[in-house]
């Protein structure tokens, strides 16, 4: 049972005893002059063009970010929506100076051949104490591309070993595919919505649709793409619409997958399409998937990389939705610190040594994920998700009414929220004038403004953030 809100977000606030009641904020414009010094000089070995400001990790702390010029900033952007329980979390530094993490640190394994003697308990741990419901399985990885295109080639796998039966491979098979030829490389594709977002290694970019300057001038591969449903925003309020749109979705996925010329293995899709523009659908829309990909004998994987450990008041979000047959694998990343994807025991491959690499993740990032999962127990911050996420939404709406001209759509679950703004260059300003005021954000799609606070996010920060919006309108932005 979880503890009262109140003395919940006292015990999450003595976490960060050293946090501040405010941002504090020393120079005009961020970059700062200190933080532009740094990048000059980063600049000559890497390009320094997507950078925001440079970061002082010593002095950043619970919800804040430090800058290189001693602003301390309300971090909702939260190194892209990847830190879970706050900067220099005291238990997380603790776990980082022990002798087992720090041995494990410096004798890294490799392991899906030399796994350490605590492997299993880690397993346990970090994985399986908080995995989706009914996938009891779990394939670790190094990176949010990394798991997607794993769980891709469990997916071309499982459907060749369906195919084969107890056969063994064909010598037609061993010897074409070491020619890129069927039918030992056979065509199948995976299927991804419009503006989804999966990653950037080479498959993993060809289902990422969010952006054209994320795929321009690289190869693609021949794979389809269904329409993503173009809801209206609040969902609940546009019920009658945003049924039609859906249904007109599985449709045209349905016919896709009957008709595309190379046969679709699986589908990857996102809970919100979280860099992509903070698309939502309703549950309706994913059940309707998981039924259409059951009757087709497709798989379903869920890319859960942005969405998963907490952000959405769930632990995995499409747990919103009530399915009634789990997804057949579902990958993660970001906030959980280590990489991968959770499946059964189907989706393992027929031999060893085919889904495989050498480090095939890092056991401190597992004691890292094992570590945050005790905290989201610990303080029930799912709970505190769930309430300041109400919150800060109901915050976001009131925000609307009173400026309709400058923001709409405010949307999201949890704390994984997002509004938009009437255009690239209205959000480019907001953006920035508000990390003037200490609070430091980022943008989804072509017109989003996204919020993505760590879990660690309370009413007080809400609050915060809400009435320096509010003067970031009205000041005209
Ligand atoms: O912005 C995001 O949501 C995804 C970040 C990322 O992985 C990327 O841009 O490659
Ligand atoms: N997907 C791009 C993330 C980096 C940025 O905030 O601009």
């Amino acid at each position: 049972m979880g503890l009262p809100s109140r003395s919940l977000a006292t015990a999450v606030e003595a976490l960060f005893a050293d946090e501040p009641a405010e941002p504090r904020m020393h120079t005009s414009a961020v970059p700062g002059p200190r933080s532009k010094s740094l990048m000059d000089g980063i600049n000559t070995l890497q390009d320094q063009r997507a950078v925001y400001f440079v970061q002082d990790i010593d002095k950043s702390i619970g919800n804040y970010i430090a800058d290189a010029d001693g602003n301390l900033m309300l971090d909702l952007y939260a190194q892209i929506a990847s830190i879970a329980v706050g900067y220099n979390n005291p238990k997380l530094l603790d776990l980082a100076r022990s002798d087992k993490f720090v041995r494990a640190a410096m004798n890294r394994p490799a392991l899906g051949v030399f796994p350490p003697t605590d492997w299993k308990e880690t397993l346990d741990e970090a994985f399986m104490t908080n995995a989706p419901p009914g996938l009891n399985q779990v394939f670790t990885a190094m990176c949010g591309s990394c798991a997607n295109e794993t769980a891709f080639k469990a997916a071309f796998m499982y459907q060749q070993a369906k195919k084969r039966g107890d056969a063994d491979f064909t010598a037609a098979e061993l010897a074409s595919c070491m020619k890129n030829e069927a039918p030992g490389s056979p065509a199948y594709s995976i299927m991804s919505f419009a503006k989804a977002f999966h990653g950037r290694t080479l498959a993993s970019l060809s289902a990422t649709r969010s952006k054209p300057i994320h795929k321009i001038d690289i190869p693609a591969l021949n794979w389809p793409v269904a329409p993503f449903p173009e809801v209206q925003y609040p969902l609940e309020a546009n019920a009658a619409a945003n049924r039609e749109a859906e249904d007109h979705a599985l449709a045209e996925t349905e016919h896709l997958l009957k008709t595309h010329p190379v046969p679709v293995a699986a589908i990857i899709i996102e809970p919100i399409q979280g860099e992509g523009g903070d698309n939502m659908a309703t549950p309706r829309f994913y059940q309707g998937l998981r039924a259409l990909t059951q009757r087709l004998g497709v798989l379903m994987i869920v890319d859960e990389v942005q969405t998963g450990m907490g952000a959405t008041g769930k632990m995995w979000a499409h747990e919103h939705w009530n399915l009634d047959t789990p997804p057949d694998m579902v990958t993660f990343s970001k906030k959980m610190q280590a990489a991968g994807w959770y499946h059964n025991m189907a989706m393992r491959a027929s031999q060893p040594l085919r889904n495989f690499n050498t480090w095939l993740g890092d056991p401190i990032r597992a004691y890292q994920a094992a570590a945050i999962m005790q905290q989201i127990r610990e303080y029930d911050l799912l709970k505190l998700v769930n309430e300041v996420g109400d919150y800060t939404l109901q915050g976001l709406r009131k925000l609307e009414q009173q400026h309709p001209a400058v923001m709409c759509n405010a949307r999201g679950q949890g704390t994984f929220l997002a509004f938009d703004v009437p255009d690239p260059a209205q959000r480019a300003a907001i953006v920035e004038n508000i990390r003037k005021r200490g609070v430091n954000m980022g943008v989804s799609g072509h017109q989003s403004v996204r919020l993505r606070p760590m879990l660690t996010f309370q009413k007080k920060h809400a609050d915060i953030f809400l009435s320096r919006l509010k003067d970031t309108i009205e000041a005209g932005l």
